[in-house]
């Protein structure tokens, strides 16, 4: 007869959530069955993390870095993490943007482990059955997408995979969600992709999007059966197509505990680096102009979060919307065009009419541009001298992603504004010097303040997240940019301090929670302390 205790070892060095290699301690190799399967001398954690590092250092493409960090992922999580939150700075951009926009492309030729949760249109009725099979005792958060608007790269079907995925390591690594509790979904009902439809390899459904009634009710299938075995999750909606984003969030939001990042987490990060800017430009937001290029879910978020600002800091709504101008494809958002889209409607201002961004930008003569119509290129050198002849120190917010999809880079923006622009990219890019001074530009991305939100909602056991939730993160994450990230022209803290981050902005979200009769959790005496006690350390 076999013994079973034999085995339970080598079960360990299996399991990523338990397998921590040659980390393990000699007294936990022989509790464990360990012994012998394993070189005989412990390492300790800094060896691990160096000797990955080093793996890392000889690999050359980052979409092979990403394979690795995979691979790390799928065999020592503990380790993956201990990597990454030691070295964001390094391993944020493969395991998040830009990489993973590659890693998306490319997903159905890389895949390897699967992780998290498919639905597909075909298991509606049976979506149950689905969410049974999960391992997952508890699941704290979901990151779902439908793949129909992954970063600027449009859709990508299943392959949109890799945005869940990597968006909850960084809620682990950035805000110490137990990764055991994490799950990312992937909604399959179709893709408009050509290429991926005639792609052998594809793993999606082949066949064009399914939309309305059937679409809806696949959501709702997911939603209720997500609530039913795990009722206090959390749901991040992320990289859905324009429509179904707005429309799943009026649907939710009020209901369950849920948001939309690209549309309220980017809100909360891009007015966040305004309010940075507002302190090297000495002035309030009161006085500025934005105008935005793109008028979809990140340009009318964070519009409407910036309307919210300005009424919360006194001033009458209907004049907090005229601060606002966006421009969509079809050229300025003005009162004149007809058949607009509800979220554009309160920024249709009484304009003359615009269709190049240049002459919008000579009409609107804004003191802050911001891309979130993923135009590579769109900011360029006419733009921005005309942003650097209007203003002193124009704000360029080129925040669309992955960097293929820049509306400028770095270096662009501060030479052709002669050092004076205050800058902040999606993705990331390098230090740049320009005039004779250091510029350490930073990422207006969400990742600064979902993994917090996510943090502080759910250690409060919140029942919903209203907007005022993400006007406290963007002040919160503020708060945090010193007087030295300034002198840089950094508008946001250090990807290094992003956990450090996370803590603040879990608790003050919290705090946000209990105030507001929306947690249903007891408050602690010391909110902070209790927020950075409960987040997962991978010891
Ligand atoms: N940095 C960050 O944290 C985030 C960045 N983003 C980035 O923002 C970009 C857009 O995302 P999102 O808002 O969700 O996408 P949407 O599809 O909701 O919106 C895209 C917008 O771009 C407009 N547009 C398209 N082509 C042009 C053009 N040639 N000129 C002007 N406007 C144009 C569209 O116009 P129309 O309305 O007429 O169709 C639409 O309003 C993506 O690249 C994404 O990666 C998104 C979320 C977070
Ligand atoms: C950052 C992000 O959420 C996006 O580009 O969609
Ligand atoms: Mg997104």
């Amino acid at each position: 007869m076999t013994d079973c205790s034999k085995h339970s070892g080598a079960d360990i060095l299996m399991d990523p959530h338990r397998n921590h290699g040659v980390a393990f301690s000699q007294k936990e190799r022989a509790e464990l069955g360990l012994r012998g399967l394993l070189p005989p001398v412990p390492a300790s954690s800094e060896q691990q993390v160096a000797r990955m590092h080093e793996m890392l250092s000889r690999i050359e493409l980052p979409i092979d870095k990403a394979m690795f960090l995979d691979s790390l992922h799928a065999h020592d999580e503990s380790l993956f993490f201990r990597l990454l939150i030691e070295r964001t700075e390094e391993y944020m951009p493969i395991v998040y943007t830009p990489t993973v926009g590659e890693v998306c492309q490319r997903f159905s030729h890389i895949f390897r482990y699967p992780r998290g949760l498919y639905i597909s249109i075909n298991d509606a009725g049976q979506v149950r059955e689905l969410v049974e099979n999960v391992p997952n005792e508890e699941v704290d958060v979901i990151v779902v997408t439908d793949g129909q608007r992954i970063l600027g790269l449009g859709d990508q079907g299943l392959n949109g995979m890799g945005i869940p995925v990597g968006k909850l390591s960084l809620y682990t690594a950035c805000a110490g969600i137990d990764p055991a509790k994490t799950l990312p979904v992937v909604i399959d009902v179709g893709t408009n992709n050509q290429e991926y439809l005639n792609d052998p390899l594809y793993l999606g459904l082949r066949h064009e999007r399914i939309t309305g009634e059937r679409y809806a009710a696949l959501i709702e299938e997911f939603v209720q059966e997500v609530r039913r075995r795990w009722p206090n999750v959390l749901i991040q909606f992320e990289d859905f197509g324009n429509h179904n984003a707005f429309e799943l969030l009026h649907r939710y939001q009020e209901k369950i505990l849920c948001f939309n990042d690209d549309i309220q987490g980017t809100a909360a990060v891009t007015l966040s680096g305004v309010y940075s800017a507002l302190r090297i430009k000495k002035e309030t937001l009161a006085e500025q102009r934005f105008l935005f290029l793109g008028a979809g879910e990140a340009a009318t978020g964070i519009a409407t979060l910036i309307v919210d600002a300005l009424v919360d800091e006194g001033m009458d709504r209907a004049e907090a919307y005229k601060h606002c101008c966006l421009f969509d494809s079809k050229g300025l958002v003005t009162a004149s065009r007809t058949g607009l889209a509800a979220n554009k409607l309160p920024f249709a201002h009484d304009l003359d009419s615009a269709d190049k961004f240049i002459d919008a930008v000579r009409l609107v003569r804004p003191t802050c541009i911001v891309g979130v119509a993923a135009q590579p290129g769109a900011f360029n050198s006419e733009v921005l001298r005309e942003m650097a002849a209007i203003n002193e120190h124009p704000m360029v917010f080129a925040l669309s992603n992955p960097t293929s999809r820049a509306e400028c880079d770095a270096e662009t923006a501060y030479r052709e504004t002669d050092g004076r622009a205050l800058f902040a990219s999606g993705s990331p890019f390098p230090p740049v010097d320009v005039c004779g001074k250091h510029f350490v530009p930073r990422q207006g991305n969400n990742c600064y303040v979902f993994p917090g939100l996510g943090l502080g909602a759910v250690f409060a056991k919140a029942t919903w997240m209203p907007d005022g939730m993400f006007l406290t993160a963007a002040r919160e994450l503020a708060k945090l940019v010193s007087e030295e990230d300034l002198a840089q022209g950094s508008l946001y803290p250090s990807l290094g301090e992003v956990r450090a981050a996370s803590v603040k902005i879990g608790a003050a979200v919290a705090d946000y929670a209990y105030r507001h009769g929306l947690a249903t959790a007891d408050r602690p005496d010391d909110l902070e302390a209790a927020v950075a006690a409960f987040m997962y350390k991978p010891e």
